[in-house]
């Protein structure tokens, strides 16, 4: 209501753009252009914005050092999310999952049991099962070429392909599952596509902002749309559901070695500020497994096919992998062996991250402090977005940012500092004035602060894998990274994601 408990005027909110219809407020230019409106608007009124769409008041924060400020200092306060729309609060079963859930010891007890299958201690132990992914994928496409007589594959066929990968991978780390059948995993990605489908239809985004409309409006037609969705999620459970029983009659075995995320769901062990932690139940862990399967899928997928049709379109680079790959003696190689491919990915991941916005909300009334430290307003239950496309294309982190360059990552750590550090203006005698040149040696494609992806170091290793398989096997022509595809819906986030169109490539055998 604009006053604070004590009668005082709140501060302002941070400014908007202007001119907007009175009715939508900024939904059509959000709706038509997503976070290219926000970086348009935070090039006109600086790196904090704020857009009102319907009754929803949302904070885009479009610089490094706000996320800093909001999602790592204050995330005490800004570690909640909200949930948007009928099919978020359907497929999270009302916030039960990972992603979804307030930020309570429910979750703290949901990231633990994750973090100890895949977290930077653990991960290496899945080394081998994503070289022997990259071979699938390297053989796959052997056997699309031989199909074709040696001719280009086609985006369609390698995107099948990548999918494939992605999905059996995915289901690997979560219920264990390797070798899946195809027409299972195709299944999977099916429902997914629906419902993502679903999702973005447009009364379902209107409702984001308005309630009324969920209640009123169309509601036959709503609906209609949740009950096919209620079928698609109904048919997943099933899938998962035979996955998961084999785990679940075990539940409570101490001898069993826990290796899947399923397996430590079931198992939610004590710690020091949660020594009797309550279990979850069978339908919590499977709805949770769904979700993280999904979501892993989505951007394994479309990380590693957005890498393969950038490394094919730059033949030098790949002879400077080739050459990496081959130094590397008497043993298969990991991420740990080859900077420059690590460095291949973080500039796959500045210049085309798979989701470009991603928001948590805030569960305290406070300020935020913008780059020259004036307040300005956040309530309970605001949403603050992170625009990484204007964050990673700040030239003043990154020399010549729309220019795809790998080895700007190449760069040593005391030479260098994080996108989330903030820039001062003082002079030479002041030793925080070195920031003000130096580049950035990261990215957020992963998240800042408690809510951060906890599948990065799975995905990196994994997506290295296959680049240093595909380089050691051949020679790749062709590609296009350039031409993107963006989805308004996002498993299961309004925040949408992006994707590479693609075009054919040759694959000529080393
Ligand atoms: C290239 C691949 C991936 C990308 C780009 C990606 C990106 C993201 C982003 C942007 C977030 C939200 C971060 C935030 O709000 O600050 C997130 C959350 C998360 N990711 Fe990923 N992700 C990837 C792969 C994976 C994989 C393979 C897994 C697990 C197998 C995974 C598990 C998670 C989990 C559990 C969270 C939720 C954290 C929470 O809300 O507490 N991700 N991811």
């Amino acid at each position: 209501d604009g006053k604070n408990q004590d009668g005082t005027p709140k501060n302002p909110w941070a400014p908007s753009p202007s001119n907007q219809p009175y009715i939508w407020n900024a939904y059509d230019e959000v709706a038509e252009r997503q976070y290219r409106a926000f970086t348009d608007w935070a090039k006109e009124l600086g790196a904090l914005i704020s857009v009102k769409i319907g009754q929803k008041r949302m904070v885009v924060l479009n610089s490094g050092s706000l996320v800093q400020e909001s999602f790592v200092r204050l995330e005490q306060n800004n570690s909640a999310r909200s949930i948007r729309d009928g099919v978020e609060v359907l497929m999270t079963d009302s916030g039960k999952t990972v992603f979804a859930a307030p930020f309570e010891i429910y979750w703290v007890r949901i990231r633990r049991a994750i973090a100890i299958i895949i977290g930077a201690a653990y991960i290496a132990k899945f080394d081998g099962l994503f070289s022997a992914q990259a071979a699938k994928l390297s053989q796959g496409i052997q056997f699309e070429k031989s199909s074709k007589n040696g001719k280009p594959i086609d985006a369609e066929h390698l995107r099948q392909l990548v999918n494939l990968i992605a999905m059996d991978t995915s289901l690997a780390i979560v219920v264990g599952q390797t070798n899946t059948d195809p027409a299972t995993m195709l299944l999977i990605s099916e429902k997914c596509r629906e419902i993502e489908a679903i999702q973005a239809n447009k009364w379902y985004q209107y409702g984001h902002f308005i309630n009324i409309i969920q209640s009123t409006y169309s509601f036959l037609a709503l609906m209609r749309k949740s009950l096919t969705a209620i079928a698609q999620r109904n048919d997943l459970l099933e899938v998962f559901l035979e996955w998961t029983s084999p785990f679940i009659a075990n539940r409570g075995d101490q001898t069993v070695e826990v290796r899947t995320i399923a397996e430590s769901l079931l198992t939610i062990l004590p710690s020091k500020n949660d020594p009797e932690p309550a279990q979850l139940t069978a339908d919590q862990v499977i709805v949770n497994l769904i979700h993280i399967t999904l979501h892993s899928y989505k951007n394994l997928s479309s990380a590693l096919f957005t890498l393969i049709q950038r490394l094919a379109s730059l033949p030098e680079l790949q002879e400077r992998i080739y050459a990496e790959v081959l130094s590397v003696k008497d043993k298969e190689g990991t991420l740990d062996d080859w900077p420059l491919i690590g460095a291949l990915i973080n500039e796959s991941m500045r210049f085309e991250p798979p989701m470009r916005m991603y928001s948590h909300t805030s569960r305290v009334e406070h300020d935020i402090l913008d780059g020259e430290d004036k307040p300005f307003r956040i309530d309970d239950g605001t949403e603050i977005i992170a625009n990484l496309d204007a964050i990673h294309f700040d030239e003043q982190y990154y020399a010549e940012p729309h220019t795809f360059n790998p080895d700007r990552f190449l760069v040593k750590e005391k030479k260098s500092v994080s996108i989330l550090d903030k820039r001062t203006e003082r002079n030479d005698d002041n030793k925080k004035s070195k920031n003000k040149f130096m580049p950035a040696r990261d990215h957020l494609a992963f998240g800042a602060g408690r809510r951060k992806c906890q599948g990065a170091k799975a995905s990196e290793r994994m997506l290295a894998a296959t680049v240093a398989r595909l380089v050691k096997s051949y020679k790749l022509e062709g590609g296009d990274a350039n031409v993107k595809v963006d989805y308004h819906s996002n498993i299961w986030s309004w925040t949408g994601r992006t994707e590479t169109k693609g075009d054919e490539i040759k694959f000529i055998s080393r």
